[in-house]
Parts: C-alpha cells; structure tokens; sequence
C-alpha cells in the first residue's frame, strides 16, 4: 500500500544518525515514517544489493570499498524513506532504481546548507534552480514506483518559498517536507512555523512541518499552528528517540541502552553509533567526563555491549546468527 503523508509523526533525515538502529528505534517509540541519512547519488549509484540471510537486512555495497552505504529491512520497508542528495535528474533515477523496491518512498533532499553540498550543486543549492528541481522530480514520478517527495527549506521570503512550493507540488510529488530555517539560519534561530503555514495554505497535497519540536505535545503544537499534514523531527529525536512516545520521554539512559542493542541486532557500523551516542551524551552530559573517553576506546559492537552492560544481549545475538549461518551459509547478491 502506497505511503499516507497525513497524520504522520516522522524521523526526520540525519546524516551518520538515521541508521537501521535508530529508526527502528525511532517505530517502536511511535514513529510512522522513518528517513534514512541523506547519501549521495554518486556513491549509491556504485553500489550493489545483496540480501544478508544472517542479519535478515537487505544491504547496499559500495564495489570498491565494499562499505555498506545503505541497511535495510523488509521489517521497515512500508515507512522507510530513502533520502537522496543531488544535482542530477539521471543519477538521481539510477540511484532511487537501485533501492525503490526495498523502501516505502524516495526523497530529495533540497535543504542542506553545508558546503559539501552547495558546491556540488545539491541541497539547498536547488533552491535557487527551479527548473533543475522540476526536471529531477518529474524524472523520478515518471520512472519509480514509489512515491516521490522533496524537503526544502524556507526561501528569502515566503513569497518565494511558495512559489517553489507551488513548482513543486506541479511535479506531481505526493508530499512535501518543509524545515522552517533559511539557508543563512542556524539551528539555535527559532524556527519560522509561520512561513510553513504560508506553504499549506498555497498548496494541496501534504506538507510535513519541520523545525523546533523538542516535545512529544509539540506535534501537534506545530500542526495547530502550521496545518500542516504531517509533522518531522530531528534533534530531538537524535537526542532522545523516545520524543515519540505518547506517553513522554523515556531517561535517556534507558534509551541508550536500548540503542546499543539495536546496534548489536542490525550490526551497524560502528562509527554511526559511536556518533549517535556521543550526540546524545554532548547534549545530556559531557564527552569529557569517564562514558565519552570510554566509548572512544570502544572498537566495536561487543565493547560496546560491554560499556553499556547488555553483553547477554549481545551473546545471544551472535548464537541465533550462528544458527542462521549455518542454516544459510551463502548469501544472495544481485549485481544491477
Ligand atoms: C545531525 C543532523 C543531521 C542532519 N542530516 C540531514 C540530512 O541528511 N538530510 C536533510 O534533509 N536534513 C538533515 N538535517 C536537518 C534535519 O533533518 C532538520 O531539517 C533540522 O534539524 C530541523 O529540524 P529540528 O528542529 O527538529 O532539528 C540534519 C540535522 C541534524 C541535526
């Protein structure tokens, strides 16, 4: 069943954060939909797929290098989105061609303001080409099966900013993520609900209102304000995933714990969760302090299941893998 954008609580897209841990975390505390980290067209293009019988993942493996670019699973794959950075209508389509199978919709991301991305072209750059946007998005909608949508930020005015919204939404895109903030903003400026407001009364399909919401009573704080369809959260959610529970945040500790065994279960790449958890011991604690020297010694998974005390966990992950290995000793790729 094709993607709903309405009603939605949404994971926003995280670079080295929106890993397979964390959104699978991000559902089980109530997220509908969950963004993977934005990644390059050029990279995923190089990349192969290749269903990993041990983990029960779907893989994405850079040739050369043989790095896993991108972790899935058929357990997300209704709510996944695949966020793609770039300047280029055909990249883009071989990219989204290569995955679409695998994940709920394709986004492009059309907001980024680091210069990485401004210089190649991508990002927040688009927001000044029009007609590249039109070109890349009509590409995609007329060549995947999936839903396509684009996350933008606010232009110099709201004027503007509609009028790329209005471009937009003629490209036939089934949503349209908005972040408040404009390239030249920083995250501590507040972000601007009224210019997201200003998209949802211009437009028809969904919006999904993004910028500023730290609490789980701030969904629907910002939907009041906006009406907006559906609503996005990122550093919230990056510091304590638990924002999405009805019921109010879980103690961060509980939810680092409970991170790590994601981790341990999805087998992510270290280097994305020692990033995750160093986000959140920097926003609650300090890296200084005795836990951030001991997560930088940690080399891998079983460190850290040892550091964070779900070593059991750990053990009996490796046992049913074990199992599994031996069940299915090879495993299956598919060179595209
Ligand atoms: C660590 C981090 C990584 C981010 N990576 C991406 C990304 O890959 N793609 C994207 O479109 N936005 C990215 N953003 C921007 C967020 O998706 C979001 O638009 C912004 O943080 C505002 O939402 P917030 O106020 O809830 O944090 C990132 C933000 C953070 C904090």
């Amino acid at each position: 069943m094709e993607l709903d954008y309405r009603g939605k609580h949404v994971l926003a897209p995280m670079v080295r954060v929106g890993t397979v841990p964390l959104r699978m975390l991000a559902a089980e505390y109530g997220a509908d939909i969950t963004y993977g980290e934005e990644l390059i067209d050029h990279k995923v293009v190089k990349c192969f797929r290749q269903e990993n019988e041990e983990l029960q993942t779907v893989d994405f493996i850079e040739r050369d290098t043989k790095e896993v670019v991108f972790r899935t699973s058929s357990e997300e794959k209704h709510r996944v989105v695949f966020q793609i950075g770039t300047a280029d209508p055909v990249r883009a389509l071989k990219a989204a061609q290569l995955v679409q199978n695998d994940v709920a919709a394709i986004d492009i991301n059309m907001g980024c303001p680091k210069s990485f991305s401004l210089t190649g072209g991508m990002g927040a750059a688009l927001l000044s080409k029009p007609d590249l946007v039109h070109d890349i998005l009509t590409t995609l909608k007329r060549n995947l099966n999936k839903p396509v949508t684009c996350k933008i930020r606010l232009l110099k005015t709201y004027e503007d900013t509609v009028e790329l919204a209005r471009r937009i939404e003629t490209t036939g895109v089934s949503a349209i993520g908005v972040h408040g903030r404009r390239i030249a903003d920083r995250p501590r400026d507040p972000a601007q609900w009224d210019g997201i407001a200003a998209v949802v009364s211009a437009l028809s399909i969904p919006v999904i209102a993004n910028g500023d919401v730290f609490e789980y009573e701030d969904f629907q704080r910002i939907k009041d304000s906006t009406g907006a369809a559906s609503v996005m959260v990122a550093r919230a959610a990056c510091w304590n995933v638990s924002v999405f529970r009805p019921q109010g945040k879980l103690p961060w500790e509980d939810v680092k714990r409970e991170y790590v065994k994601k981790s341990v279960l999805w087998d992510n790449d270290i280097k994305s969760t020692k990033h995750e958890l160093k986000e959140m011991i920097m926003h609650y604690s300090c890296l200084e302090f005795a836990e951030g020297k001991s997560l930088n010694k940690c080399k891998d998974n079983a460190d850290l299941a040892d550091m964070y005390g779900v070593r059991d966990f750990y053990d009996e992950v490796q046992r049913l893998r074990s199992k599994r290995r031996n069940a299915f000793p090879a495993v299956t790729e598919t060179f595209v």
